[in-house]
């Protein structure tokens, strides 16, 4: 009898127009490809709840804690509702940004004090076994904030996020910055200014060395 697959939870991160949407149908693809179930998913989203709070967050006027608590919201009902239920049921949860974006964007790009992002996400991520929840693997599609925006200009009308300034967006990717320093073994960094395949390809090698893949 063959062990169940375990459970794999692996984000994508990233300032906006780093091209991390663009690497998930394929890295979904990987694992299908080897006959496992995969569930694809984003945040803020991922469930009906979150889909209401995550039109709120682009689009409503609020203060930078009222941000913060509506993400961790939107992030516990996800997690309740999709991530954990998938987990358990061995699939593989690829998920589009995750608490890493709350500390890049809420604590370094708004100012949002680390120590309440830190009880906030210890409170949000405990498991129903007492655990944190954390992603088994980050890939941090990092870029500099002016190319990011050449490549979102040519493409949609900016959100309440992208349509911040380029300043911002370097805070920002200061603060993944710091958050993969102090995680070195689940965060890991791709070049993303490069052209779109040589970025697959450097996906496909941390996939591999990672073991994430067998
Ligand atoms: N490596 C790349 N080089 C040039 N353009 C890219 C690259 N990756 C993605 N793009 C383009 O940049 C835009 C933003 O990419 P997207 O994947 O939506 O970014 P994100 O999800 O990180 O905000 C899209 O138009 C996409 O086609
Ligand atoms: C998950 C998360 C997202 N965000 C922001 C980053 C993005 O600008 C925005 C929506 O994320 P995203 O889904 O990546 O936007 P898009 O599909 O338009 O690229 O939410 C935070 O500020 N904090 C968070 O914790």
């Amino acid at each position: 009898m063959t062990a169940a697959a375990q459970g794999l939870f692996i984000t994508l991160e990233g300032i906006d127009g780093a091209g991390k949407s663009t690497h998930l149908e394929g890295l979904a693809n990987l694992w299908r490809q080897r006959g496992r179930a995969v569930r694809v998913t984003r945040e803020p989203g991922g469930t009906a709840l979150a889909e209401k709070l995550r039109d709120c967050l682009l689009h409503e006027p609020m203060d930078a804690l009222t941000e913060t608590l509506l993400m961790f919201a939107a992030r516990r009902d996800h997690l309740r509702l999709v991530i954990e239920p998938a987990l358990q049921a061995g699939s593989v949860v690829l998920c589009d940004r995750f608490t890493d974006a709350t500390f890049a964007y809420q604590g370094a790009g708004r100012g949002l004090d680390p120590a309440v992002l830190t009880a906030l996400e210890q409170w949000v991520q405990q498991t129903d076994a007492g655990l944190l929840r954390q992603p088994d693997l980050t890939l941090w599609f990092d870029v500099p904030p002016e190319i990011a925006a050449a490549r979102l200009a040519a493409t949609r009308a900016p959100d309440r996020f992208e349509a911040e300034p380029l300043a911002f967006f370097a805070r920002v990717r200061a603060g993944y910055a710091q958050r993969a320093a102090s995680a070195p073994h689940r965060i890991v960094r791709i070049d993303a200014s490069r052209p779109a395949a040589e970025v697959w390809q450097a996906v496909l090698e941390v996939c591999r060395q990672k073991g994430v893949l067998a």
